[in-house]
């Protein structure tokens, strides 16, 4: 069961850069060095399509003994960053510790990681920590496509003043997510738009690819879907990054991206083109829907037979058949298996609730003619 949320959002909010064109938010994936830190931050600057400058201080890692962050002097440089270059900064906080040394030292966004997301107890204490504290928070997505826990994290936070929320879409940690590190769900957008509408949805492009060359493909894909924004991890020299060498981009890189994403030419609209498509897609969906009718008559027909045979309604080993069937056939044709899984999940349950009425209808008395 799903259930939408009354955020109170602020009218207006500094994370998103005001205008027409998507915020991009880059820097490195960790504070290496202070150098590192300017030397990026000075070369995204001259990029005036970016406008906040993010840098990893405290890295969860999967395994101890990995790289950790450099904990709070990285804060002192994101401070000098912020001085310098004037752009907004913004790091990721786990723990109140975080929270109340990000604030100390001014980082103008704090957001929370995926792996803290999934988890309700660190995002209240979070939550409790921002308590009368007015700065914007974004939220990854759980490492698990779980829209509640994603929600609930928005709402924990709301409840405790924050009014400037963002979203940002990193994609999921599942199984057989090749080709990307973190699979994008796409249809996991639309579902966390409605149930958190007006909270702008950035993309994280970088944890979803895992690979600097999927980037573009899935940026571009983002913004379609109508991202408000990218984070990009950017390094000055990616190929000796300290944690996700293979995700971070140049500045130079980041440039050429964005240049090949096309971010400032307005779309030309082609409206016969749209109007012929949404016919199609009219059409489509009639053709949906109908078969939607077609298939629930015979599983009444189906019912019947059940109450006529004495045999159970819930069908365990038809059921997992079919659903594997379907799943294969849905596969090959390059559909998502939640997706297709979701649809035939809620086709079954249909299905299931037609066939008790069925049982709980009477059979009707064969007429005298008919007896015969
Ligand atoms: O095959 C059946 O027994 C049906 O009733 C059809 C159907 C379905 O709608 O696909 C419905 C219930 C069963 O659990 C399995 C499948």
């Amino acid at each position: 069961m799903t259930t939408t949320s009354n955020l109170n959002i602020a009218a207006t909010t500094k994370i998103l850069n005001g205008g027409p064109l998507p915020t991009v938010i880059a820097g490195p994936c960790s504070a290496e060095s202070e150098e590192q830190m300017l030397q990026t931050a000075r070369e995204l600057k001259k990029d005036h399509r970016v406008s906040i400058f993010r840098a990893g201080i405290w890295k969860p890692r999967t395994r101890p003994g990995m790289f950790e962050g450099v904990g709070t002097v990285g804060l002192e440089w994101l401070q000098t960053v912020k001085q310098e270059t004037g752009l907004q900064t913004a790091a990721e906080v786990a723990n109140t510790q975080h929270v109340e040394e990000a604030l100390k030292y001014g980082v103008d966004i704090l957001w929370v990681g995926a792996r803290t997301t999934v988890n309700p107890f660190s995002v209240q204490e979070i939550a409790d920590a921002l308590q009368g504290v007015d700065v914007p928070v974004m939220v990854k997505n759980p490492v698990n496509p779980d829209m509640q826990l994603w929600l609930g994290a928005l709402e924990r936070l709301n409840r405790a003043g924050i009014t400037d929320l963002a979203l940002i879409h990193r994609g999921f940690s599942t199984p057989g997510s090749k080709p990307y590190r973190n699979h994008p769900k796409w249809h996991t957008i639309q579902e966390i738009r409605g149930l958190a509408p007006g909270i702008p949805l950035l993309c994280d492009p970088s944890h979803i690819s895992g690979r600097r060359d999927l980037l573009e493909t899935v940026s571009q894909q983002a913004l379609h879907l109508g991202a408000d924004g990218l984070m990009i991890e950017t390094h000055t020299n990616p190929d000796v990054a300290l944690s996700d060498a293979a995700q971070q981009v140049t500045p130079a890189g980041l440039d050429k991206l964005l240049t090949a994403l096309d971010l400032e030419t307005e779309r030309v609209a082609q409206p016969e083109q749209l109007q012929d498509l949404r016919s199609l897609i009219d059409k489509l969906d009639n053709e949906l829907l109908n078969v939607l009718f077609l298939r629930a008559d015979v599983s009444k027909r189906i019912g019947e037979y059940k109450r006529a045979n004495a045999l159970d309604i819930y069908q365990a080993g038809r059921w997992r058949q079919l659903l594997e069937n379907r799943l294969s056939v849905a596969a090959g044709m390059g559909l998502e298996e939640d997706f297709v899984k979701a649809i035939f999940d809620s086709i079954h349950s249909f299905s299931l609730g037609l066939q008790n009425e069925v049982f709980a209808t009477p059979p009707q008395q064969k007429s005298a003619s008919q007896k015969l």
